[in-house]
């Protein structure tokens, strides 16, 4: 008699830079009590913040072991080099992974990523259970992303010089496209109206009826989210995006660099700086850690426009290097120079 398992379900989390997905899966990974998971984290950009960030969980279930960063660069562009080792990594596991998380980088499209799961090594073993698109209820109030349309088109028509192709929308509505259901975050930050604009905006870039669901904190119930079994891997081809006639999409219209920086004497002041700068130089996303001199914690800095958290996260481990690095994220054409001279000042 022969033996068949299940193929293990995969929950593909996307979303713009910031938007709220690291926050999402981390509340994820505390709740989903009793399943063992495994989570790829793909990020833009060299360094993986977000994998720092969910080992942190210290979770009995998803032990850092089952946490796989494949940092530079988007999975679907490197199938056989980093995603299907990433994913016999997973299943070699024991005992058995019952589900996989992933976090997209905020730039991924997931129609590639999802496609990847139709190659015979992946679809004979995992399934892709739904493809969750985490949106950003602040952002979207204030217009940062998706945009009025009737007011953007009204504006088109009385001003030929503006660029039709604005990237972060086209991720944006790419991201929407695919998704079976859709988190919208911060709803903490924004009032009732702000609230309806939010969900006006998604629905005007919705193509199909997809549940939209208020969040704060990444807070949702994982019984929403996970076990959908709606293996999206057979269905991805009906969902028309942006990008569906390039062969190949190397994120050229982003930019991200790394910038180091020397010990700093204060936190707000650096807070502070890098709210100028995001403002000023028109960046989409800091992130990093950062050495406070004569403070024992290492301390978290998140960026989302010039908006800023920063928190102390955790104590620098005995023998750790104390350094600053933060990742800086933008559309192309970043001024680095100024960028570096306004944060380190
Ligand atoms: N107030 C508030 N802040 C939030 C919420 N969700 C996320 N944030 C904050 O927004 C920032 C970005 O959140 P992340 O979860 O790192 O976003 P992300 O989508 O993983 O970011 P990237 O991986 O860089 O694309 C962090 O400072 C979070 O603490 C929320 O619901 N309310």
């Amino acid at each position: 008699m022969s033996v068949t398992f299940d193929r293990i379900p995969c929950t593909v989390v996307t979303g713009f830079l910031g938007a709220g997905k690291t926050t999402l899966i981390r509340n994820l990974i505390e709740n989903l009590d009793g399943k063992r998971l495994a989570i790829i984290v793909n990020e833009f950009g060299d360094v993986g913040i977000d994998g720092e960030v969910l080992k942190g969980c210290g979770i009995e279930s998803c032990p850092d072991d089952n946490i796989i960063e494949l940092a530079n660069g988007c999975i679907c562009c490197t199938v056989a080099d980093d995603f299907v080792p990433a994913i016999d990594q997973i299943l070699a596991r024991e005992p058995r992974v019952d589900h996989i998380l992933i976090e997209t980088s905020g730039l991924a499209l997931p129609k590639p990523l999802v496609q990847a799961f139709q190659w015979p090594a992946v679809k004979a073993r995992v399934t892709v259970d739904a493809v969750i698109a985490v949106v950003d209820g602040l952002a979207l109030a204030e217009g940062r992303v998706a945009h009025d349309h009737a007011a953007l088109e009204e504006q088109r028509l009385s001003d030929d010089s503006i660029d039709h192709d604005d990237p972060v929308e086209e991720v944006f509505d790419d991201q929407i496209a695919c998704a079976d259901m859709i988190v919208l975050t911060k709803t903490d930050l924004i009032d009732a109206d702000g609230l309806a604009l939010a969900k006006e905006r998604i629905a005007a870039h919705l193509p199909r009826a997809v549940k939209i669901i208020a969040a704060a904190n990444g807070q949702v119930d994982p019984a929403v989210l996970i076990g959908l079994g709606l293996a999206v891997e057979d269905d991805i081809e009906n969902r028309k995006t942006h990008h569906d006639d390039e062969l190949d999409h190397d994120h050229d219209d982003f930019d991200s660099f790394v910038i180091d920086l020397p010990a700093v004497d204060n936190a707000d002041e650096l807070a502070q700086r890098i709210s100028a700068t995001a403002e000023a130089e028109n960046v989409l996303r800091i992130k990093g850690f950062v050495d406070v001199a004569n403070k024992p914690m290492r301390l978290q800095v998140q960026a989302v426009g010039s908006r800023v958290n920063h928190y102390f996260d955790r104590a620098w481990a005995p023998g750790e290097t104390r350094q600053s690095r933060l990742v800086v994220i933008g559309e192309k054409g970043l001024d680095r120079d100024a960028i570096e001279r306004m944060l380190a000042a």
